[in-house]
């Protein structure tokens, strides 16, 4: 079982020999200045005419083609933190509903982004919402999460397609978007996000879990990921005009793993109680 970057801490292994190829990746951009060099350096990288930027989504792809179809596939070796995860997210969305009442009213439609084998469906969104549908790159996912899921009647959809080129059919109340963040390039995540945004219902909300680096961006030459800083993610959210209504970290998870965050998104200025932990 490979032990995907999903749930390692610290750049050690897999992206020494990057970070030696591109010393400047290892510094923390704090200041406005750094943030644009930082830019400049992915807009650099993704754009280059090297192989490894032409082919990032084809690559992470093949990727996860070589992963299992079970939870420990999708989770990096860490199957058993299922509960964890779930449980976590469960009480995320509660909080979300107490400080917003407006939204209970409001879980009809969901939409699970890298939804893998329909982990994340299964085990919590088809619980919560009337009806879910599914978007997911991976033939080999989707193939598995129909099996488990078909015989469900509120999963409705199965989209075999990358964020980076998905284009919305429905309007959603909520846009689960799960551990895949990672696997998107700067520009095409702003995008899809802005495409989130405009598919979403009066009410609707966005959710992006992910994985957090202590400082700057980690790349993964292994499966075609990067592993942004929190700060990295609020300029993207921004960018996208999104703003961060719930934020929480994710407890209990081992220490070796990178922290991962929870963050709740609406269009900007539909409200301002932005809360934190
Ligand atoms: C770490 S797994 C997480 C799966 C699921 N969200 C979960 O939590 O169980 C990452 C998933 O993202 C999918 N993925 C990777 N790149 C993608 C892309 N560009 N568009 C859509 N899905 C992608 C992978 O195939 C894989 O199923």
């Amino acid at each position: 079982m490979i032990l995907k970057n999903l749930f390692k801490r610290k750049p050690i292994l897999y992206s020494l020999p990057f970070l030696i190829s591109y010393p400047q990746f290892s510094n923390y951009a704090k200041t406005q200045q750094k943030h644009q060099n930082q830019e400049e350096q992915l807009k650099n990288l993704w754009d280059g005419d090297d192989e490894f930027q032409k082919e990032w989504y084809s690559k992470g792809n093949q990727y996860w083609q070589t992963c299992e179809s079970n939870y420990d596939g999708v989770m990096g070796g860490y199957g058993h933190l299922n509960d964890l995860d779930i449980k976590f997210s469960r009480y995320f969305l509660q909080q979300l509903q107490e400080k917003f009442p407006q939204l209970s009213q409001n879980f009809n439609r969901a939409l699970d982004c890298g939804a893998g084998i329909g982990r994340v469906t299964k085990e919590l969104l088809m619980n919560v919402f009337q009806k879910v549908d599914l978007l997911e790159q991976c033939d080999k996912y989707i193939f598995e999460a129909k099996n488990q899921l078909k015989q469900y009647p509120n999963v409705e959809d199965f989209y075999q397609m990358g964020l980076q080129e998905f284009q919305f059919q429905k309007q959603y109340d909520c846009i689960w978007i799960q551990w895949v963040s990672n696997q998107i390039k700067d520009d095409d995540y702003v995008r899809f996000l802005q495409k989130c945004s405009n598919s979403l219902s009066q009410d609707g909300f966005i959710i992006v879990k992910e994985n957090i680096s202590e400082e700057g961006f980690i790349l993964d030459s292994q499966d075609y990921s990067i592993t942004r800083s929190d700060s990295m993610y609020k300029q993207l959210f921004s960018k996208a005009n999104l703003d961060i209504i719930l934020e929480k970290k994710q407890p209990e998870f081992p220490d070796e793993l990178f922290d991962v965050k929870m963050y709740a998104l609406k269009r900007i200025s539909e409200n301002k109680n932005s809360i934190q932990q």
